[in-house]
């Protein structure tokens, strides 16, 4: 069971020492940003909000890290907890007594405040977990190229609603995406010869082939909301009413009648959204929390187990 205000009397400061160590590493690149809260979703659904997605490979384990689907988190969104852990391990009384899982919680929660987004009470008391392998994300990550019912389920099996699915799916509003993550809906759409995806905004489709050329050099990545992309906004799901979600899974939950009226919904208010978002977050991060000394522990270095 977790809890705001979980380190009060073990690292009083906790917050406030993470929180500026996130301040620190925005100020040196805004990457910071969709990178962290990327690596906490990544986290959250292959082994629970554990920090499984920080440990690093070894010679004897291949680490969920270097699966295929988690060699595009920016290196970035790592950079930050290490460097919160760091700060937080600096102080006498905190050294080895606050898990890596709950900084990536808390410097999430901050880098959505610090990107022009809500800002919550974020719950504690995590512990870090005993095993990372390439195997353990296979199929458990969404794809772009997901209908309604594969995210749906997916994430209903996390226990995650379909509701915080779309609202989750609204972190779309910051970030980049590589071209080969949505070329098929640009070029040759269902194999046949110089279609596009016809529920993709013709103007936007037409700027998204200037940007990604075929053969474009794979690092090259697009922002993934056309119009704020430094700002967490509800900007997306304006996005959306425009045909301009960049992956199929975000432009069918505008498409797919179910999902539409949450869609609009929050296209029309950004305190609905930010207040769905919130509580969407919260209970991403209960996801397969580990609270008992058998199932984790607290990582003196994130990357390596103790
Ligand atoms: C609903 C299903 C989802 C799918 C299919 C999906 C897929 C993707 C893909 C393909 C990328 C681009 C990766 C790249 O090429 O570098 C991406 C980026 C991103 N995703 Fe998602 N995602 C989903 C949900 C989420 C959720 C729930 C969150 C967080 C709450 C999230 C946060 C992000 C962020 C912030 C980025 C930008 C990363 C960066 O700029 O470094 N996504 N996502
Ligand atoms: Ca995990
Ligand atoms: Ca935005």
């Amino acid at each position: 069971q977790l809890r705001q205000n979980y380190y009060a009397n073990i690292c009083p400061n906790v917050e406030s020492i993470v929180r500026n160590a996130v301040t620190q590493k925005f100020r040196q690149t805004f990457v910071t940003v969709p990178a962290t809260l990327r690596l906490f979703f990544h986290d959250c659904f292959v082994n629970g909000c554990d920090a499984s997605v920080i440990v690093a490979s070894t010679a004897s384990n291949k680490a969920e890290k270097d699966h295929p689907d988690n060699l595009s988190l920016a290196g970035d969104g790592f950079d930050t907890v290490i460097k919160a852990k760091a700060a937080v391990d600096a102080v006498d009384q905190c050294r080895f007594k606050v898990s890596c899982a709950d900084i990536l919680a808390m410097a999430t929660r901050d880098v959505i405040s610090l990107a022009g987004g809500p800002s919550y009470a974020v719950e504690l008391g995590r512990l870090d977990g005993l095993s990372s392998t390439e195997a353990s994300v296979n199929g458990r990550l969404p794809q772009p190229t997901f209908k309604l019912n594969q995210l749906t389920s997916l994430f209903a099996s996390n226990g995650i609603s379909q509701t915080d699915m779309i609202a989750l799916s609204g972190a779309h509003t910051l970030g980049f995406s590589h071209c080969s993550r949505f070329a098929n809906r640009i070029y040759d759409y269902g194999g046949r010869n110089g279609a596009v995806d016809p529920s993709l905004n013709r103007t936007y489709a037409t700027q998204l082939q200037g940007m990604c050329p075929r053969n474009v050099d794979p690092n090259v990545a697009v922002n993934m909301d056309p119009i704020t992309p430094r700002i967490f906004d509800n900007q997306y799901y304006l996005n959306l009413q425009q045909g301009m979600g960049l992956f199929t899974s975000d432009q069918v939950l505008r498409d797919d009648k179910r999902s539409r009226p949450i869609v609009d919904s929050w296209a029309a208010s950004s305190d609905a959204f930010n207040s769905a978002f919130v509580a969407s977050m919260t209970r991403l991060g209960r996801v397969g929390v580990k609270t008992s000394p058998s199932q984790g522990n607290i990582r003196r270095d994130c990357a390596v187990f103790n």
